[in-house]
């Protein structure tokens, strides 16, 4: 039986902007306001997705959400036709309406988490939307999430879907963004690193004093019960706090993890020294590579503004390790001085790749942001949905569908454009024929 990793991106939605509306992710705050070019986001996406089915990995595509998310504005009382609604809560509220404009679902690495089947008791591959409570734009996404994993993984057989955890912060939950997973071989059972930023219902733990620590444990631990995980194949790891507070918001900003490779800075976590011990120990037998980039080598304020670790590690059909990183890498003098070094060094990682992933960049969304990743065998793949697997033609179909529908140019004043409204529907509806998803979306079900 053949096993892969198949990398899922998430397309960039036709409103994308830039709101500020991530407290704690310095990218999105500093650039709040800015002008967002959606059709130039979506292609450079697409880009990297090809890119990668180009370097030999499997690449699907996960569909955008709706937006802006109407139900949600009239949820919180804003009432008439549609085109009523957006003026209103554009003039009335402008941040709440803002954050429902958000096309934030790019980010799938906040989608869900994924624990293969090698890994779960009953030998399914399991997914757990996050239910991104900590800040309200994201928190709006799971349910229409759900539906489109659901419409994406739907053979009952192979794929286990759960509900999101319970919206509430005690239950902090980012998906993939904090979860990573070691292994040998793909299909092989593997050690799944649940990273945690703080302790929900224990207030004497350490935790962030400035920005907020969206993971919490109790969540983590829920999605490894939920998973069916044994206590020997997980590790929970907290986060350094320090980190949080300087704008580390995610795990996948700090460290990222593939097969037998953790590459993390050494101020990423808590208690390193313990946590490893017990990573190698329920890891077993095997070479395992703990790559730790030091503070002198690369500074934490380069690592947040190059985003070294949200770069993806992906091993190529020879078995060497290539790195998927952001263009910002390569400007950055300390950090690509480091790549070419890592290179050279005795390690699995022998490639780096730089992509054009800027617009999301601006938002705090490198190329680990943009993908949830989920181990499968072949008989596992062959029962995902074709149509929203990466290949020349699908490419060029969706290539050709951004041109038809997406704006060059966005600015946070365009949204409360009905036209706008019209336009993505239009285009989402398209792309679920594109796709064959059917119905995922709340407008679509009348
Ligand atoms: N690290 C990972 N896996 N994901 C990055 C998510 C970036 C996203 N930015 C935003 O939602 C900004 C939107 C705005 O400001 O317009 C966030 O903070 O949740």
């Amino acid at each position: 039986m053949k096993q892969f990793e198949v990398n899922f991106d998430g397309l960039v939605g036709p409103t994308h902007n830039y709101a500020g509306l991530s407290y704690g992710n310095v990218a999105s705050l500093n650039n709040a306001s800015a002008q967002s070019s959606p059709k130039q986001a979506a292609k450079q996406g697409l880009k990297k997705m090809k890119a990668l089915a180009d370097l030999g990995m499997i690449q699907g595509v996960l569909a955008p959400q709706a937006r802006p998310d109407v139900d949600a504005l009239r949820r919180l009382g804003f009432s008439g036709s549609d085109a009523n609604v957006l003026q209103q809560a554009a003039m009335q509220a402008p941040a709440i309406f803002q954050a429902c404009c958000s096309a934030s679902s790019m980010w799938t690495a906040n989608a869900a988490t994924v624990s293969p089947s090698a890994d779960t008791a009953d030998g399914k591959v399991h997914f757990t939307p996050a239910n991104l409570t900590n800040k309200y734009h994201r928190s709006l996404e799971p349910q229409v999430t759900g539906n489109i994993l659901k419409a994406t993984f739907a053979n009952q057989q192979y794929f286990s879907h759960h509900n999101h955890l319970p919206d509430n912060e005690h239950f902090g939950d980012e998906g993939a963004a904090n979860h990573t997973r070691l292994c040998r071989q793909y299909g092989e059972r593997g050690v799944e690193l649940f990273v945690y930023g703080r302790y929900a219902f224990d207030k004497s733990k350490p935790a962030p004093v400035k920005f907020p620590a969206r993971q919490t444990f109790e969540a983590s631990q829920a999605v490894a019960r939920l998973h069916g995980l044994s206590d020997d194949n997980v590790v929970f790891i907290q986060q350094n706090p320090d980190l949080i507070d300087q704008g580390v918001f995610h795990n996948d900003v700090i460290s990222v993890g593939n097969q037998n490779v953790l590459f993390y800075h050494e101020q990423a976590f808590l208690d390193t020294d313990k946590a490893f011990a017990e990573i190698k120990q329920k890891y077993g037998t095997g070479d395992l590579h703990f790559i730790k980039v030091t503070t002198d080598q690369v500074s934490l304020q380069d690592a947040i503004k190059s985003y070294l670790f949200n770069t993806q590690l992906v091993t190529l059909a020879n078995g060497d390790m290539a790195i998927i990183a952001p263009t910002d890498c390569e400007e950055n003098p300390a950090v690509s001085a480091y790549l070419n070094e890592l290179v050279t060094l005795n390690t699995p990682i022998k490639h780096i790749r730089y992509y054009d992933v800027k617009q999301s960049m601006r938002n705090g969304g490198g190329p680990a942001c943009l993908r949830l990743r989920v181990a499968m065998n072949d008989t596992e793949l062959a029962a995902v949905n074709q149509s929203t697997m990466m290949n020349d033609a699908q490419f060029e179909r969706l290539n050709n569908w951004v041109d038809k529908h997406y704006r060059d140019r966005l600015s946070v004043d365009d949204l409360r454009d009905v036209a706008l409204l019209n336009e993505s529907r239009t285009a989402l509806d398209e792309l679920t024929q594109l796709l064959k998803l059917g119905s995922v979306y709340p407008f679509q079900k009348g």
